[in-house]
């Protein structure tokens, strides 16, 4: 991955390196369908580059993302627990690229087709391409530009760690989508009862709000 060019480069980023609390186990190894949540993302990201990297919590078990080949790191050990932003920045200093396509690892209805629709925007002269569903804006299923990394260093710094705070800080281009379903996450055991297990989908989805 390291030594092509970065131009037009994608790079597809997977986070995974939350603790999972309110779920009380691993979300990303989850199943939808018998699939693990995180290879829903991972798949996406797949149909839009060969490049992914997937950023873990020091706890996960690797062996399964050994047998899938793939691609992992953890949080630089400076910024481990600060949250989205920490798992970004990790990726964008290890592995160049011109844009990086970010997906969590808990939303197991997501799809390449919104992701392509990001990328039509992606020569507008804007640092991150974030979609809006109903108003509520989705910044970890987003494309950011390398420019932002030594931004995105600040705000770690700072301890500035929101997404929302993030974002305005940046040339940020906010693209209204409509398919609801693929902006599920599932937080809680609930959810996972309400959504996967019950298949309880919009209109009765609720999107979380982004910290
Ligand atoms: N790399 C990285 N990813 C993170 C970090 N914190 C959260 N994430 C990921 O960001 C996404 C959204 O985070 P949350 O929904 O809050 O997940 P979480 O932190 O595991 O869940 P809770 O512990 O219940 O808050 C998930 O895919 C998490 O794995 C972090 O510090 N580093």
């Amino acid at each position: 991955m390291g030594d092509e060019s970065s131009v037009n480069k994608m790079i597809g980023i997977v986070l995974a390196g939350g603790q999972s609390k309110r779920f009380g186990q691993p979300k990303a190894f989850a199943k939808r369908n018998g699939k693990e949540f995180i290879l829903y993302s991972i798949e996406a990201l797949q149909c839009i580059t060969k490049d992914v990297v997937v950023v873990i919590h020091p706890e996960i078990d690797t062996k399964w993302l050994q047998r899938n080949q793939l691609t992992y790191i953890q949080d630089l050990e400076l910024y481990q627990g600060k949250g989205p932003l920490a798992g970004i920045y990790s990726v964008m200093s290890q592995f160049k690229s011109e844009w990086y396509i970010v997906l969590p690892c808990d939303t197991p209805f997501i799809n390449a087709h919104l992701l392509k629709k990001l990328q039509l925007y992606r020569n507008d002269g804007c640092e991150a391409i974030v979609p809006s569903v109903h108003g509520n804006i989705q910044p970890l299923i987003a494309m950011y530009h390398h420019r932002v990394k030594e931004k995105i260093r600040w705000h770690l710094e700072q301890n500035k760690l929101s997404m929302k705070h993030f974002l305005p800080s940046i040339h940020t281009r906010y693209v209204e989508i409509n398919d609801d379903d693929a902006f599920i996450n599932i937080n809680t055991k609930d959810e996972y009862d309400q959504y996967i297990v019950h298949n309880n989908l919009f209109p009765q989805a609720s999107f979380s709000k982004t910290k």
